[in-house]
């Protein structure tokens, strides 16, 4: 199917498809009720980024003539594999309690050792859940430092729950942890900073 449709640049892809699992349906489900009384709110997602807001951050490190071009054909990453086949998310942030979650149900197209999660996949999902907590105040953020501690192994195509806290802040640097739990919150896969 063609990414480069202008309705599905626009398309929000933070919501139910037929890909998804009874798991991540519930989750979802659980998470869109915290979200009624406002404490918590769904983030939507789309293909590209959104334009501008990072301007100067681009003119420092990009070559503005090339950006016009790169930009058209890119894609989020983790938004750029077909509905179910890599990152099936959706993140809510609580802004009081500078938080933001992850549900995830990874696809088969992330796999790593047969069968589980390749780890750089889970590095890319807590890089983008962090670095969301962190953009939440910071607004243009960039990664400095991310450490990680692989736990258990996840599963292939098995639901986890990353939960992002920012921990502190000292003028532009933001220090956030994240841990990635089971759906049921009975295993801690991974934890990082
Ligand atoms: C919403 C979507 C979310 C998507 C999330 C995805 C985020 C990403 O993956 S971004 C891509 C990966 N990251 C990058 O490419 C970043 C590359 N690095 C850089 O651009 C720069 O090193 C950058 C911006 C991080 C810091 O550079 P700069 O702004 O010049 O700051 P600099 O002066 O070096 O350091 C500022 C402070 O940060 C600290 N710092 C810088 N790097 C580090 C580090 N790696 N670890 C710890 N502290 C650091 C410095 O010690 C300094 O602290 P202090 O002021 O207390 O002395």
């Amino acid at each position: 199917r063609s990414f480069s449709s202008e309705k599905d640049i626009h398309k929000d892809y933070a919501v139910p498809n037929p890909t998804w699992s009874e798991d991540l349906r519930l989750l979802y489900e659980q998470f869109m009720k915290k979200c009624e009384d406002g404490s918590w709110e769904r983030l939507p997602s789309y293909r590209q980024h959104p334009a501008g807001g990072c301007s100067d951050f681009q003119a420092r490190h990009l070559d503005p003539s090339a950006m016009k071009e790169l930009t058209s054909r890119a894609r989020l990453f983790t938004r750029s594999f077909e509905d179910g086949l890599g990152f099936e998310y959706v993140m809510f942030c609580n802004d009081a309690e500078k938080r933001v979650v992850c549900i995830l149900q990874g696809g088969p197209h992330l796999q790593g050792m047969p069968g589980l999660f390749h780890g750089g996949a889970i590095l890319t999902i807590i890089d983008a859940t962090a670095g969301m907590c962190a953009k939440r105040i910071g607004k243009v953020v960039l990664t400095a430092n991310l450490n990680v501690n692989f736990k258990r192994p996840i599963p292939l195509c098995s639901v986890v729950v990353l939960n992002a806290q920012l921990e502190k802040a000292e003028g532009r640097k933001f220090f956030v942890s994240c841990t990635v739990h089971s759906g049921d919150g009975r295993t801690l896969h991974t934890e990082a900073t």
